[in-house]
């Protein structure tokens, strides 16, 4: 059968209450009201499977824990179950003082009389009565008059007054009483009054103390007629009923028409005191009115509820467990999906209103005033609920910048510039449409470490940097009277290219230019930097910072920069602000170079091949991990020119190693045995910071006993050294760094002397290398290898004369 064209014909709207003078709109709801939580009723929470005992017992708890005083926990007459359900509850002592336990009976003496044998005992009790007042109820189901309805109400109300009297005297127990019209809202008004006044008299003890009120419980059993209506009514009850202050007025909406909500709020400003529901609008077919939503609503105007669903989840889990019924995905303040927003231009709202709120918040905390919650799209801070910010922002095809951003900030602490934000979302559009599904956080952080190179060995590019050195001083390549050189920056570095140790050096106008001048001249790598920027991470010690670059095709002036389609972002983060920036152009030029072939290293070296100092420098780290000094690396390609000069050309890679390892008498017996280190101790002279070092050094080939002072262990074994050689020594440079990780870690140092002997006649520098597990011994021992060098050098430079 269709619908009808005209409803009418079968519908009868409700009869609206003539209330001209009603008070209730210009009302506002300054306090909770007292709560009533009627999930535990039998028969109302109208489950295909009732709860068990057990779900019973736990749902209890929840309640308890989340402040209700008031809970009606049981239709005892109507099973076994329930009854003992109660009993179990006071028995076994489960009811808090400050709680009272209310159950409910219709006007029938046998069921009565159950009902107060199952509350026997209890400290504090509501019995809670209700026959059907309206007129259809009247007709249809008990066949009764008015009268015959009031009679029916009145004599149980006695029988109650009469049972319960008896039943304090003999337990103690203390009781007070509840009387609901049923279909309240569909009872003539006047009727509704009557028999409440007539119910009020046979109670006989109505007083104004929270104890002794009789509490009136208006239902709107079917919810049929929209909230005003509701409200109507209830002011028009609360203002006409004898006796005002001896009564609280109860609230039970149901939400037959979606609306439970609103009319119990509006019913709260109409006069009411107190609101029975479920929570999350559990209840006989659309439900009773949520509690949750309606403590949650007060809770947002700035009224505390006197409810607490701080773990919002736990009350979530207990209830849906026991009715097994779920929590829609949309439902207010608990439903899975209504802190998330999932589209472009609501995530970027949210991340633009937690930026400022994080701004107004620390201006208030400086004011000593309110944190006040003002938040686009979230009108409360689920943080409050227990929940976090994680499901706040999801993303899927129809994501913006802003909310993949914020996922970035949240869950990786990078704030990513907004042209970067830009590129990175184009990335996730592309991932997410072409999968047609919801991407994860872990999608989302997966493809930002694969995009730009990010976070760990797993995600490294061809090129990662393994260290670096930034200074100031000009490079021996430029004039060194140009005095914009001063201000240029040199990178000295070593960068891993597709696993292959390299040794690159630039120079710019910082450390990122030189960097990228690094890579130009010895990767052919062109690129120039167009955006650049950096933020901390952390606090205090643990202080990092991210740096963004934009990197584009190599560009002669700032013009060809600006106009540059192409463009490639990278993200660098380390302690150090260089180290990040480094790392950053690094993140950049992997995406630029993609799987783009790269010059190799060249294997073979000579005087006439065009192997620069650095690729042999990026040789001896390869095979024997020496990261060495510039000034070294400069002294070796001398020694490597000299000797392929020597020989006539050209230079096998395993000679140079060969001559590395002689000239500076690494990992090689010196064959002089003239200079070596055989014991040595160390002691701190007093406060002064002084060092005193004795030992026995071979000096000359001779076993010498030496002592020696000075500021570290170094200066101390020059001095001890210059008491036994002709001349003196003086250092000019010391370095050093490790070699592998963890207990293999070893030590290696690097020694360059400079050597005045015949009163300066004689004068030379010279380096000397030595690797230990002990970093001590490995500065000593590159002291003394040093000292051979010399010793040679000078033995040459004197047979030359
Ligand atoms: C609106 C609500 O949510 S009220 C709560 C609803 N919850 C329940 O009903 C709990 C579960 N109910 C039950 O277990 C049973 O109904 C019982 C045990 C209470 C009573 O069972 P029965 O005696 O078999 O009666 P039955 O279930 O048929 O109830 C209908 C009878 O109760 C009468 N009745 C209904 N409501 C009331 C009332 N508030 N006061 C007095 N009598 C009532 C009806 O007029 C009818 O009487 P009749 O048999 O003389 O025509
Ligand atoms: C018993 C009454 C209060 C009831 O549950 C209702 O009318 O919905």
């Amino acid at each position: 059968m269709p619908m009808l064209a005209d409803p009418s014909q079968k519908y009868k709207p409700y009869t609206p209450l003539s209330l001209p003078d009603r008070q209730w709109p210009s009302k506002v709801q300054k306090s909770p009201p007292i709560w009533l939580s009627t999930d535990l009723r039998d028969g109302n929470q109208a489950l295909a499977n009732p709860m068990t005992v057990t779900q019973k017992t736990i749902f209890y708890d929840t309640l308890v824990k989340c402040g209700f005083k008031e809970i009606e926990i049981a239709y005892p007459a109507a099973s076994d179950t329930d009854f003992n359900f109660v009993r179990g509850l006071i028995d076994n002592g489960k009811v808090p003082d400050d709680v009272w336990i209310q159950v409910l009976t219709p006007a029938r003496e046998d069921l009565i009389r159950r009902t107060i044998d199952s509350v026997a005992g209890a400290k504090h009790v509501i019995i809670h009565m209700y026959n059907a007042t309206s007129c259809l109820f009247r007709e249809v189901v008990f066949r009764a008059s008015q009268a015959e309805t009031l009679a029916l109400a009145v004599k149980h109300t006695e029988l109650i007054r009469k049972l319960t009297d008896e039943c304090t005297q003999k337990h103690g127990t203390k009781f007070r009483y509840e009387y609901s019209p049923e279909t309240f809202t569909q009872t003539e008004p006047a009727f509704a009054l009557e028999i409440c006044e007539a119910v009020k008299k046979a109670w006989g003890r109505a007083g104004t103390a929270y104890e002794d009120r009789i509490i009136f419980n208006l239902p709107a059993t079917v919810e049929i007629g929209p909230p005003n209506h509701y409200a109507d009514l209830v002011e028009h009850f609360s203002r006409n009923i004898s006796e005002r202050e001896k009564i609280y007025i109860s609230l039970h909406p149901h939400n037959d028409r979606g609306q439970s909500i609103a009319a119990a709020e509006l019913a709260m400003l109409a006069g009411a005191d107190r609101v029975e529901g479920c929570l999350f609008g559990n209840g006989e077919r659309t439900g009773n009115v949520d509690l949750v939503n309606l403590a949650l609503n007060l809770y947002t105007q700035g009224v505390s509820p006197k409810l607490d669903f701080s773990d919002i989840q736990a009350v979530i889990d207990v209830v849906t467990q026991c009715n097994d019924l779920p929590v829609h995905p949309r439902h207010p303040y608990a439903g899975e999906l209504v802190f998330t927003a999932f589209s472009g231009s609501h995530q970027d709202a949210v991340k633009k209103g937690f930026e400022h709120q994080r701004a107004r918040w620390a201006e208030s905390e400086r004011k000593g005033e309110p944190k006040y919650w003002h938040m686009p799209y979230l009108p409360i801070d689920p943080a409050d609920l227990g929940c976090n910010y994680e499901a706040v922002i999801r993303v899927n095809a129809q994501s913006g910048k802003g909310g993949i951003a914020y996922l970035v900030q949240q869950h990786l602490g990078l704030d990513m510039p907004r042209k970067m934000q830009i590129s990175f979302y184009n990335v996730i559009q592309e991932i997410a449409d072409r999968e047609a599904r919801e991407m994860t956080i872990e999608d989302i952080t997966t493809a930002f470490r694969k995009t730009y190179h990010y976070g760990g060995s797993t995600y490294e590019g061809r090129l990662v940097l393994k260290s670096f050195k930034i200074s100031a001083e000009s490079s021996p390549d430029l004039p060194t009277d140009d005095e914009a050189a001063d201000e240029r920056r040199q990178f000295d570095g070593t960068v891993s290219v597709d696993g292959v140790l390299r040794v690159i050096r630039g120079d710019g106008n910082g450390p990122l230019s030189a960097l990228l001048d690094a890579l130009r001249s010895h990767l052919d790598i062109d690129l120039s930097l167009r955006e650049y920027s950096e933020h901390a991470i952390g606090h205090g010690q643990d202080t990092k910072a991210a740096s963004y670059v934009e990197l584009v095709p190599l560009a002669r002036d700032i013009k060809e920069i600006r106009k540059s389609t192409e463009s490639w972002w990278g993200i660098g983060v380390d302690p150090d602000i260089a180290g990040s920036g480094l790392r950053a152009v690094l993140s950049a030029v992997n995406s630029a170079i993609g799987d783009r072939a790269l010059p190799e290293l060249k294997l073979s070296v000579g005087y006439s091949a065009k192997t620069g100092q650095a690729d042999i420098a990026s040789l001896v780290l390869n095979e024997l991990h020496l990261e060495l000094p510039r000034r070294l690396q400069a002294s070796f390609f001398e020694v490597v020119q000299r000797a392929a000069r020597e020989t006539g050309g050209q230079m096998a890679y395993s000679d140079l190693i060969q001559l590395f390892r002689d000239t500076y008498v690494y990992e090689v017996p010196d064959k002089t045995g003239r200079f070596s280190v055989q014991s040595f101790k160390m002691e701190n002279l007093g406060e002064s910071g002084h060092k005193e070092l004795m030992g026995e050094f071979v000096i000359n080939g001779k076993l010498t006993k030496v002592v020696g002072r000075g500021n570290g262990l170094l200066t101390a074994a020059i001095a001890a050294l210059n008491e036994h050689i002709d001349g003196k020594v003086s250092i000019r440079e010391y370095a050093e760094h490790s070699i592998g990780e963890g207990s293999e870690v070893k030590a290696a140092s690097y020694v360059e002397l400079a050597y005045e002997a015949d009163g300066g006649a004689i004068k030379l520098n010279a380096w000397g290398i030595a690797k230990d597990t002990d970093i001590t011994a490995s500065g000593l021992k590159a002291l003394l290898n040093t000292m051979s060098r010399v010793d040679y050098l000078h033995s040459e430079l004197t047979q030359k004369k």
